[in-house]
C-alpha cells in the first residue's frame, strides 16, 4: 500500500490540477461521490455538514449538494473567512444557498449555542473542517466546534482526514474529531496509517488522480 504524507498529497493533488490539468472541481465532486457511497440513505435522512473554508470544505459542501439533490433533510455551519475560500468551495455554496435555507455561519457563542442545539437533533454529521491542510494546532472557535461535534454523540463520517488529526505524523493537533467513518481520498496517509484507532476506520477512495501524478510526486518520475 502506498503512503504518503500531507505534503506529498498536496503536491499530488496540485500536480493533476496544475501540470495534468485535472479541472479540481471534478476532484472535489468525486471525493463527494466518494463519501456519499458510504452512507446508507435509507438509514440517514438529516444531516448536518460543517465545513471550515478549504478545499475540505468544498468536498463537505458538494456532499451537502449531492444530500439535497436527493431531497435529504441538511443543516450547513460554516467556520472560517468565506471571502478566503476556493472557487470550488464558492461554487458548491452557490448551489448549496439555492437548495438549502439552513446554511449558519459560526462565529459567535451564539452561533456556537445554535449548532450544537441542532447538531443534536440530525443523525449524521460530516466533518469537513480540516483535511491535508491543517498545519498548525487547532485552537479557538474551531477547537470549540470539534468538541461540540464529539460530545453530540452522533454517527460521523470525516472527510479525508478527521479534523484536528495531523495527516503526516497522525499527532493530535488538540481536539480530534473522532469519527466513525473516515473515507480518505485517493491514498492511505501516513497519519491515518501510523495511529490504529484511525486505520481501522479509514476507507480509501479514488477519485481520479492520475497514477502520473503519484508516480512523479513519489518517484520523481517526470517524463
Ligand atoms: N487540493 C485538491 O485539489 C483537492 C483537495 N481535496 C480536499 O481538500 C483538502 C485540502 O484542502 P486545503 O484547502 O489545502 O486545506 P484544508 O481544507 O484541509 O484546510 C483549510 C485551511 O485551513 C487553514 N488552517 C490550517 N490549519 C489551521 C488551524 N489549526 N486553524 C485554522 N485554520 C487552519 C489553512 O489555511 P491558512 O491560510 O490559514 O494556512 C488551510 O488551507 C483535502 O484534505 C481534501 O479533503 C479534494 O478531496 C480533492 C482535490
Ligand atoms: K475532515
Amino acid at each position: 500500500m502506498i503512503l504518503v504524507d500531507r505534503v506529498q498529497m498536496q503536491a499530488i493533488d496540485r500536480y493533476a490540477i496544475e501540470v495534468l490539468k485535472v479541472p479540481a472541481l471534478s476532484l472535489v465532486e468525486r471525493a463527494s461521490m466518494a463519501v456519499l457511497k458510504h452512507i446508507n440513505l435509507n438509514k440517514f435522512g438529516y444531516f448536518g455538514v460543517v465545513v471550515g473554508v478549504g478545499n475540505n470544505g468544498a468536498d463537505g459542501l458538494a456532499l451537502a449538494r449531492n444530500l439535497l439533490a436527493r431531497y435529504k433533510d441538511v443543516e450547513i455551519f460554516i467556520i472560517g473567512d468565506v471571502e478566503k475560500a476556493s472557487p470550488e468551495f464558492k461554487l458548491n455554496l452557490e448551489s448549496c444557498e439555492m437548495l438549502c435555507e439552513e446554511i449558519y455561519y459560526v462565529e459567535s457563542i451564539e452561533d456556537l449555542e445554535n449548532m450544537e442545539k441542532r447538531l443534536s437533533n440530525v443523525n449524521l454529521i460530516v466533518d469537513a473542517i480540516f483535511g491535508t491542510g491543517l498545519n498548525r494546532p487547532v485552537t479557538g472557535i474551531y477547537a470549540t466546534v470539534i468538541s461540540i461535534i464529539n460530545n453530540v454523540m452522533k454517527y460521523k463520517i470525516s472527510i479525508d482526514i478527521p479534523s484536528g488529526l495531523d495527516a503526516s505524523t497522525g499527532q493530535d493537533l488538540g481536539e480530534v474529531v473522532d469519527a466513525d467513518l473516515i473515507v480518505t481520498m485517493q491514498l492511505m496517509k501516513t497519519g491515518l496509517y501510523e495511529r490504529e484507532a484511525y486505520k481501522r476506520k479509514c476507507v480509501i477512495e479514488d477519485i481520479g488522480i492520475p497514477q502520473k501524478a503519484i508516480d512523479s510526486v513519489i518517484y520523481g518520475l517526470v517524463n
